[in-house]
């Protein structure tokens, strides 16, 4: 089971560093160099020896292709090198990390090992191995086409919206489907010839970039939508340089075509000068003229799909344990953790113990995006799951591992390789808003770094894609993380370790996580409007932040009952489980963690009375102004908003 080694495995790059210093120690430099030229010599003096031992007793020096994946446990890898675990350790000891034969280590530091012992590395894919499938590539025979994942790409306003409803649309089998549409970020039709298409349902605003980015990761080909009475404009070529990065073919959708007096011409010619030559200029860019609003040549673009999709002869085996990509998650007031799923390879069923980036679970039930229930999920179709325990990121792999210990393992892994690349990512520093403040008024700090926790992927992407275009030439904003849930301490540590402030958008932090945060002095900001984020990062960074009114926490309480009550409307019956509840207090009410509605209390009541305060383990009757939608289970937040002098 991977548990981290009590010193971190050096990396590549550092271990060549380390030969660097070897070579400075052999020139005769410092003292610490010529330690690590000795302890090489000797190194090489044991090899030599155990070579000659090898060749005295008659025996063939074996060279393997060891199979090394991005976790293994040193036994395994001593396994797999046909040598004795107690070597390996010894190796990985001279190396610097300690680590017994249960431990894990990563990939690198495999990788040194393995050409210590003179064989050879085979890396193999992260999915691969945490199957247990290391090396079993899928044969011909297995492999059957597999719908073609498309994802419509083009500049704002150019009808990438219209184009995806419209082809929503054209599905011959939604009618007898009887389900209801719903967005799940995307969605599969079948043609009229009964193939299918998977159109990924990105949304089209400036904000999403990264998404969009990365959603060209799981697609096979682009739509590029452009205008014909706008032509090639920015994000068009943006879109050009995401597909042509991700060696992603293109189709070209001139539309707008019903628009009086375009000239679908001209957007051809503007496309020569980004290298896009469409077939009707000679090229093998295949292009259509469409109306979205009109379904003007809707099936053509269909058939366009079609043939480049048979051109790239694409293949999946449906017949082994499901792997794919999270499309899109969030985390659901009533049914938890969902995240929509792109399955790639094999077959999800339902019931399957996943692991979604970090997270894992049993898949409890599968929708496709007309809310059917799903037993089987094969390639290239979208799912939404519900049942992980928490809520992956979009991007993030995912697959199907045989038991539940595994998939304990393999998150355990995710997790802490997670968390080694934010840590290594955050740098060194530490402190609250104030200090930062000071520090970028001084000119000592040069960036304010942020850590996003939103309750959904749309949120916490655009936060984090309009921070990070915050800044001037002084001060830079860097965004550490972004993701979605509660507050964790995992969170308030890496903010810690490198001086980040922490912008929670709609979710609050765990109890657990805000006695640290107010243990190490890690300022938490609230908001709920976009807008303000950017806005008061903004100060923050030119130095002109005062934090002026703060908010300070007074307690939680939890709802037991809820009770109708006469010309007042509904009461929460409430015990009061944490600090204290305050009459004229703000008040949050917060279901799974996330903040769904904002206000006053409008009631406060100790049995019949009136009260002011009530304080922790009482119960008492809370209403909110304006507001009825309580329930059982839902948890009251009360604040102050108190003024603190200006920084
Ligand atoms: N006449 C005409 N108007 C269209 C057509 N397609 C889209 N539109 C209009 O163009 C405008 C923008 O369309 P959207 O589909 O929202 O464009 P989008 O690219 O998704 O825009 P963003 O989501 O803002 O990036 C809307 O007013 C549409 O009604 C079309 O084929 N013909």
């Amino acid at each position: 089971m991977p548990v981290p080694v009590k010193k971190a495995a050096p990396s590549t790059d550092r271990r060549r560093e380390g030969r660097i210093d070897v070579q400075a120690a052999i020139e005769g430099e410092d003292e610490r160099s010529r330690s690590i030229a000795s302890l090489r010599r000797a190194r090489d003096r044991e090899r030599r020896q155990q070579e000659l031992q090898r060749l005295r007793s008659g025996a063939e020096r074996v060279v393997r292709d060891v199979v090394v994946p991005e976790a293994i446990t040193v036994q395994e890898l001593a396994n797999r090198m046909a040598a004795r675990g107690g070597e390996v350790v010894k190796a990985l000891f001279r190396m610097g990390v300690m680590a017994t034969l249960t431990q894990s280590i990563d990939a690198d530091t495999a990788e040194l090992v393995v050409q210590e012992f003179g064989h050879r590395v085979k890396r193999v894919s992260e999915s691969d191995v945490e199957i247990g499938l290391e090396g079993a590539e899928d044969t011909d025979t297995d492999l059957a086409a597999r719908p073609p994942v498309v994802t419509i790409m083009g500049h704002v306003d150019h009808g990438k919206t219209s184009l995806l409803d419209a082809l929503r649309k054209t599905d011959v089998v939604a009618h007898e489907a009887g389900g209801i549409t719903q967005h799940i970020g995307a969605y599969q039709i079948t043609v009229p010839d009964g193939s299918k298409v998977t159109f990924i349902d990105t949304p089209g605003h400036e904000a999403f970039t990264a998404m969009r980015a990365r959603g060209a990761g799981v697609t096979d080909m682009v739509v590029l939508v452009v205008a014909a009475d706008d032509g090639v404009m920015p994000q068009t070529v943006e879109a050009i340089r995401h597909a042509k990065a991700a060696g992603v073919p293109l189709i070209v959708a001139v539309n707008k075509i019903d628009k009086p007096g375009v000239k679908p011409e001209r957007v051809k010619q503007e496309l020569l000068q980004h290298e896009i030559v469409v077939e009707s200029l000679g090229g093998d860019t295949q292009e259509i003229e469409v109306s979205a609003t009109q379904r003007i040549n809707l099936d053509k673009l269909l058939e366009a799909i079609s043939l480049q999709a048979e051109v790239l002869d694409l293949k999946a085996n449906p017949n082994r344990a499901a792997e794919g990509t999270v499309i899109e998650s969030k985390l659901d007031r009533g049914r938890g953790p969902v995240a929509t799923v792109l399955v790639q390879k094999g077959t999800l069923k339902q019931g399957d113990i996943v692991v979604a980036g970090a997270e894992w679970g049993r898949v409890r039930a599968m929708l496709d995006d007309k809310g059917r229930q799903l037993k089987d999920a094969p390639p290239s179709l979208p799912v939404e799951i519900l049942g992980l325990s928490g809520v992956p990121s979009a991007g993030d792999n995912f697959i199907a591992v045989e038991n539940e210990a595994r998939a304990r393992e393999v998150s355990e892994f995710r997790q802490r390789r997670a968390r080694d690349k934010a840590a290594a990512a955050a740098g060194a520093g530490r402190g609250n808003l104030t200090d930062m403040l000071a520090r970028i008024q001084a000119g000592e700090q040069k960036e304010v770094a942020v850590v996003v926790k939103a309750d959904v992927q749309g949120s916490a992407e655009a936060i984090g894609v309009t921070l990070g275009k915050l800044g001037n030439d002084e001060v830079k904003v860097r965004v550490l993380h972004s993701a979605v849930g509660q507050i964790t301490e995992s969170d308030i540590q890496l903010a810690k370790a490198s001086d980040a402030v922490i912008v929670a958008f709609n979710v609050r932090a765990t109890s657990q996580a805000r006695d640290l945060a107010a243990k190490e002095g890690v300022d938490i900001r609230y908001y709920s409007i976009i807008y303000e984020v950017a806005d008061d990062i903004e100060k923050l960074y030119k130095g002109k932040l005062a934090p002026v009114q703060r908010e300070k926490f007074l307690g939680y309480a939890q709802i037991l009952q809820v009770f109708e009550v006469k010309k007042i409307g509904k009461v929460a019956g409430c015990r009061v489980t944490e600090g204290v509840v305050k009459r004229g207090a703000g008040v949050r009410l917060l279901r799974d963690g996330v903040v769904i509605h904002q206000g006053d209390l409008s009631t406060l009541k100790r049995f019949k009375d009136d009260v002011r305060e009530v304080g922790n383990g009482l119960e008492c009757g809370m209403s909110f102004a304006n507001y009825d939608d309580i329930r059982v289970g839902d948890q009251i937040e009360c604040y102050e908003v108190e003024t603190v002098a200006a920084a």
